[in-house]
């Protein structure tokens, strides 16, 4: 684990200059909406012929779900987990960390390989991780899930992911040379401003949130949650789910949701599987921030500026 911090290490010193664009080429976006089952090895096939799909279409960006790889639940983490270990011959240990990359490389496209749940042994740690690669197969972040999703909504639903499963601690930007930095975090973590505001105050065009909201909070929170992200920050916003299954313990809201910068919903998919493909581009955010000019009425004078103290994009 040691060599993947220190890939997904990088500082972010100053926000961004108002000259310089966010996103320096439009790019095609995909979410993908997943079936999963128990079976790992067919959910990393079945993840693979998406992803090339995605890419086919056109995608330059492709995102998965959150836990594409297994059953969500706590009881399903430590069976699933992989210690990632880039470094061959670590196929049979980390099946997940390899597929991806070859994803990855096979679809020619910068990769937000959804989440996983990761064993780390110098800890024993269990984390809800997310890796994301380059189109030439090399990792370039982790991204493990900051916010634990620790809920009781009495007679709805109980879920306790910290029972298992430790917190990440950094907030994680990634720099895509082409395009510009998106940021991505999961889940839950979208439920706390801060890391979207931040991330968008350092200059992210664009926040990826791999998820797997539920029946209960899904309908009531799921879209607001993104458009909320987008409308406070001016930036594209995506929430990738798997698609729902009934029979599973833990059942998905499902609903992958590509947010615009004026927090105008782009694209949204059912609960069934499916591909979201829409362009991103820079004028849309300019046109938006020019409109609305949040960027430069802010009032630091009065509030502190959340960006500007001690955040760390390093474990
Ligand atoms: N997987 C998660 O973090 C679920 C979060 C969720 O459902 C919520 O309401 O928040």
């Amino acid at each position: 684990m040691q060599l993947l911090s220190r890939i997904s290490t990088r500082s972010f010193t100053s926000t961004m200059s108002s000259t310089t664009p966010l996103l320096k080429a439009p790019v095609k976006l995909a979410l993908v909406q997943l079936s999963g089952s128990p079976d790992k090895g067919r959910n990393l096939a079945h993840a693979r012929a998406k992803v090339l799909e995605a890419a086919s279409r056109g995608a330059r960006i492709v995102v998965l779900p959150e836990c594409f790889n297994s059953p969500y639940g706590t009881k399903y983490f430590p069976e699933y987990a992989e210690t990632l270990l880039p470094s061959p011959p670590s196929e049979a240990q980390s099946p997940s960390y390899h597929a991806l990359a070859a994803m990855a490389r096979d679809a020619g496209a910068y990769l937000v390989g959804g989440s996983i749940p990761e064993y780390e042994p110098a800890t024993k740690n269990l984390y809800n991780t997310s890796l994301t690669f380059a189109p030439s197969g090399a990792l370039l972040a982790t991204h493990r899930k900051v916010h634990l999703f620790d809920i009781d909504i009495p007679g709805k639903i109980t879920f306790r992911e910290s029972d298992v499963l430790s917190p990440g601690n950094k907030l994680t930007m990634i720099d895509l040379p082409e395009y510009g930095l998106i940021a991505v975090a999961i889940c839950y973590d979208v439920r706390f401003p801060e890391l979207a505001m931040i991330a968008a105050r350092k200059g992210a065009f664009c926040l990826l949130y791999p998820g797997a909201f539920n029946m209960t909070t899904g309908p009531l929170h799921w879209e607001l949650q993104a458009r909320a992200r987008a409308m406070d920050n001016q930036v594209y916003v995506g929430l990738c789910s798997p698609a729902r299954d009934t029979g599973a313990d833990y059942v998905a809201w499902g609903h992958s949701t590509l947010v615009g910068p004026n927090a105008d919903i782009m694209e949204k998919l059912d609960e069934k599987e499916g591909i979201i493909i829409a362009e991103l581009n820079h004028a849309r955010i300019e046109e938006v921030r020019k409109g609305v000019p949040l960027y430069t009425q802010r009032r630091f004078d009065v509030y502190p500026d959340v960006s500007a103290g001690n955040v760390k994009y390093d474990e």
